[in-house]
């Protein structure tokens, strides 16, 4: 534990938990869709969605594993249409961040779910770049984007979408890989993350997820990511667990995420604890929080209680993903600074 971390009642780490500064650096903004604004936007768009109502949508939020939930979740994100609909979408997020007292988010976006429906680049990145842009004048919260290919797809269509992106390379600080993670090893994306990162573009990939530790291991030696995308199943591999510890390769944890998708059968059986016991650069993050139950501080709160955690590891969860994030280092240590203070009020 480190130094600075003072003694905190345990019943006063929930309120800890909830106001201590943190970073997201795991959210699909598509995730974020709440059913209510699925609604409001599909009849303001004239889209036509499969269910009667909110409620009728949110029973259908029972997922037996990640495909389950990727078919009702791309269906979900058809309602966007305007630049309007991204920017409410992101400033939704946004606004529940500032609430839970997340200082900085990188956010993942899928453009070739809204590309291939014939929604423009433009408006999709347009869109949530104004919502990042207004965080940080308005909510004090700093935020950027990292665009994520569909593995699911071909590396000639993420090479396509790459080039769609481009003209807008300033607006988003990495790329990405997400969607259907078995079958569709890193390997297959080699190339592309080869000319992102020519192109000086950060780059992350899911891996892990419930895919094997191999697939961590070619993100890494392949596609030369610098975080790992969940991560969780890397503990069946004690060499490779020594490489994320050796290299410190940050993983964005979801437990929510996990639970929802019956990659732990409880929560109570995730292995977060153990990831942080072996030294690992574990962060806390909610994936997809309209579909999975929770945002930032319900992951931290329902997580903690389920798997017994104590205020050392919410110290080292927040300090790594300060740690984990793309932003400088005098940035980083005010942030450490404000983890202090946090730790000084709750002690
Ligand atoms: N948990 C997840 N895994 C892979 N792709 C995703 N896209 C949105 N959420 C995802
Ligand atoms: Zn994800």
């Amino acid at each position: 534990m480190n130094a600075s971390v003072p003694p905190i009642a345990p019943e006063r780490l929930p309120a800890l938990l909830a106001a201590m500064p943190k970073a997201e650096l795991h959210i699909h903004i598509e995730g974020s869709l709440e059913p209510e604004l699925i609604f409001a936007m599909a009849r303001r768009n004239g889209v036509s969605i499969p269910y009667a109502s909110v409620e009728d949508l949110r029973r259908a939020y029972a997922f037996s594993n990640l495909q389950s939930f990727l078919d009702i979740y791309y269906a979900g994100a058809s309602v966007l249409i305007t630049e309007q609909d991204f920017f409410d979408m992101a400033w939704a997020y946004l606004e529940k961040a500032a609430a839970d007292h997340v200082v900085h988010a990188e956010i993942f976006f899928d453009p070739q779910t809204h590309t291939a429906r014939g929604v423009a680049m433009d408006t999709v990145i347009r869109g949530l770049h104004r919502a990042c842009t207004q965080a940080q004048a308005t909510l004090g919260v700093s935020a950027s984007l990292i665009l994520c290919f569909l593995r699911h797809l071909s590396e000639e269509e993420a090479f396509q979408t790459l080039e769609q992106a481009l003209p807008l390379r300033d607006l988003f600080i990495g790329v990405g890989l997400d969607s259907s993670e078995v079958g569709h090893p890193p390997e297959k994306f080699a190339r592309v993350f080869a000319r992102c990162r020519e192109l000086g573009l950060h780059l992350v990939a899911h891996a892990g997820e419930e895919g094997p530790p191999a697939y961590v291991w070619t993100a890494l030696d392949l596609l030369r990511v610098e975080r790992i995308d969940h991560g969780v199943q890397s503990t069946r591999d004690p060499a490779l667990m020594a490489r994320l510890a050796k290299d410190r390769i940050p993983l964005t944890v979801c437990p929510l995420s996990n639970l929802k998708l019956c990659v732990f059968p409880r929560l109570a059986d995730h292995n977060l604890g153990a990831l942080l016991d072996a030294g690992l650069v574990a962060t806390v993050n909610s994936d997809d929080p309209a579909y999975f139950g929770g945002y930032m501080n319900d992951n931290f709160l329902q997580t903690f209680q389920a798997v017994n955690l104590h205020a050392a590891q919410a110290w080292q969860l927040a300090a790594n993903s300060f740690e984990a994030s793309f932003v400088d280092a005098p940035l980083k240590r005010a942030w450490r600074d404000r983890l202090e203070e946090a730790f000084a009020r709750h002690a």
